[in-house]
């Protein structure tokens, strides 16, 4: 009791400090007062709940539609922050400027380094990109392309699951539950070669703590914010005491779904490593280990790789984590999104399942360069994640006074027109990655439609005009830049494979109550008046005769 009584005095002389800075930070952001945007919903908190809490989504497109491509928000105790989604001004922050001047924040790294290690989503600037040097060729087409057996398996799975739950009639089933633990199956089998059981439902141990990561995480979400300070003022040990102790049951939620992480991951590391390091690349055929996993190549490549250019085992070990957290949500409410359009869209279901038949083999599996191909499951995938980004917004911290340049120019709060604005040391913008996909000036006048007939016929030219800095059809959905998501090329895979398969065993429907999407750390399916957290996708399911 002492060291923690001991450790609250000293909290005192502490607050005082960080409230300091947040005034003096606010003080520092006064130019971007120039910027118009919403009043301010609350003196602490600006505008934080309008634009991440319930009623986001449409809080958003109304604050696209009002202000345009770049909306001034209030945040913390009245410090400014800014919403973009000016193509040019995103070449600056997530491509021209990004190592030296736009990162991540510094609470969100110095979280994900004490909650997960110190992997990508918790590295900066050029030790970033010496991680990514080592990571990128581990997600190149030729290994993903080896894990498509890994994925048609686990997909037949499931789809023997489905069949079992529906007998020989229609049920409503909730599709969420069923694609969440398919996408922790396909990545820990594609990333570790190792099953957690997932799809028969067992939610102990890795699979439980994982899930419950972003929820314990989001409970935390603006005393994350002084992470940063409270790192660099005590030490690790009395912190880790602290965190242990303290009557606070988020925290200590905190730390043991990430020790539970941390000791699976790290024996299953292990095994492989010592197994790679007696038996070299011979080990490949046996040991009943699949070494055709992300962690395999990444502790061949490691110990290949030139002294410079290899990393300690604790950075790559942090790596499965990650891509295991990074790589799981997304995936399942992309798919979920997919789902539910075509659920909605009963035509456009209906013409990929023909396109399908033409080349579908048993349980409806596709080779891998004709699943590439097909241009109607190409285009339902693109036109959903253009309309629907899983993660509609990524957050950037200036580290020095930048002036933006803007390919639209923008009136001022006095009515003046710019081209340029001066984000000032400290400022936070918020890439948005929705306004980007969704903007009538690059997409058309049908921009908020889902029409997937878009990609089948030549893009306007306003679309490559725009030269919007990402990786994937022209849109911000993995973003762009040397933070692009690694696992873009993987997650379109898991997609069209899981697609392909379910669409050709089953047809899906609406179900009689109303389906909503709910903005999180990423969007989920909800179901209207629910009061749950889980994500929920409730369809009519019934099988193709
Ligand atoms: C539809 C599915 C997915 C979407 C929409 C998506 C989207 C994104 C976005 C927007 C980012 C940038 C985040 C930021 O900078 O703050 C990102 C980063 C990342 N993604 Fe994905 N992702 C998906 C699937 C995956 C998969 C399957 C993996 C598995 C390996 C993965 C691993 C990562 C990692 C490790 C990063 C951090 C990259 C870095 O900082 O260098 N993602 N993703």
């Amino acid at each position: 009791m002492n060291v923690l009584s001991t450790f609250f005095k000293a909290l005192v002389p502490f607050v005082v400090f960080v409230v300091y800075k947040l005034v003096q930070r606010a003080w520092r952001l006064h130019p971007l007062k120039r910027i118009p945007g919403p009043p301010s919903a609350s003196f602490v908190t600006g505008n934080f709940s309008q634009w991440f809490g319930d009623g986001a989504i449409e809080f958003r497109k109304a604050m696209s539609e009002r202000y345009g491509r770049v909306i001034g928000l209030n945040g913390l105790l009245g410090a400014k922050i800014l919403a973009i989604s000016d193509p040019l001004a995103l070449q600056d922050i997530l491509v021209k400027y990004h190592v030296d001047v736009f990162d991540e924040a510094k609470y969100f790294l110095e979280f994900n380094r004490v909650a997960i290690g110190p992997g990508l989503l918790a590295s900066s600037g050029q030790h970033h990109r010496k991680q990514r040097k080592l990571l990128n060729p581990a997600f190149s087409t030729a290994n993903i392309r080896r894990l498509v057996p890994t994925l048609q398996s686990i997909t037949v799975h499931l789809q023997e699951i489905l069949r079992s739950e529906l007998g020989n009639g229609a049920k409503e089933l909730d599709m969420s539950e069923y694609l969440g633990r398919l996408a922790l199956e396909s990545i820990s089998q594609a990333g570790m070669g190792h099953s957690f059981r997932s799809l028969e439902g067992n939610d102990a141990g890795y699979g439980a703590a994982l899930k419950s990561f972003v929820p314990a995480a989001a409970r935390l979400h603006v005393w994350r914010l002084f992470l940063p300070y409270v790192t660099q003022t005590f030490p690790p040990t009395l912190l880790r005491f602290v965190a242990e102790n303290v009557p606070w049951r988020a925290v200590r939620a905190v730390v043991e779904i990430s020790d539970t992480m941390h000791v699976t991951t790290k024996e299953i590391w292990a095994q492989k490593k010592a197994l790679y390091t007696r038996d070299g690349d011979k080990v490949m055929a046996g040991h009943g280990i699949d070494w055709k996993d992300i962690m395999s190549i990444l502790i061949k490549a490691n110990l290949e790789a030139p002294e410079a250019d290899r990393l300690p085992d604790d950075e790559l070990l942090a790596q499965m984590t990650t891509f295991l957290l990074a790589g799981t949500d997304t995936t399942s409410t992309a798919l979920c999104r997919i789902l539910h359009v075509l659920a909605l869209h009963q035509d456009a279901q209906e013409k990929l399942r023909e396109e399908l038949a033409t080349v579908a083999g048993e349980y409806g599996k596709v080779e891998h360069d004709t699943l590439r191909d097909l241009p109607y499951l190409e285009a339902v995938c693109r036109e959903t994640l253009r309309l629907y980004p899983p993660a509609p917004l990524v957050q950037r911290d200036a580290q020095e006074d930048h002036i933006l340049p803007l390919a639209h120019a923008i009136a001022d709060v006095d009515g003046e027109l710019v081209t340029e604005i001066f984000v000032p040391r400290g400022a936070t913008v918020l890439v948005n990655i929705e306004g980007v996909n969704r903007d009538p000036g690059i997409w058309g006048p049908d921009a908020m439609e889902w029409r997937p007939e878009r990609w089948l016929s030549p893009l306007p030219n306003s679309v490559a005009d725009a030269r919007v800095p990402g990786i994937y059809a022209n849109t911000l959905t993995f973003l762009g830049g040397t933070r692009a998501c690694i696992g873009y090329m993987f997650a379109q895979l898991e997609m069209k494979v899981v697609l392909s398969q379910l669409l050709s065993s089953f047809r899906f429907a609406l179900p009689e109550r109303e389906i909503i999407w709910r903005q999180g750390a990423i969007i989920t399916p909800s179901v209207k008046g629910s009061d749950s957290n889980r994500p929920q996708l409730p369809l009519r399911v019934t099988l193709v005769k």
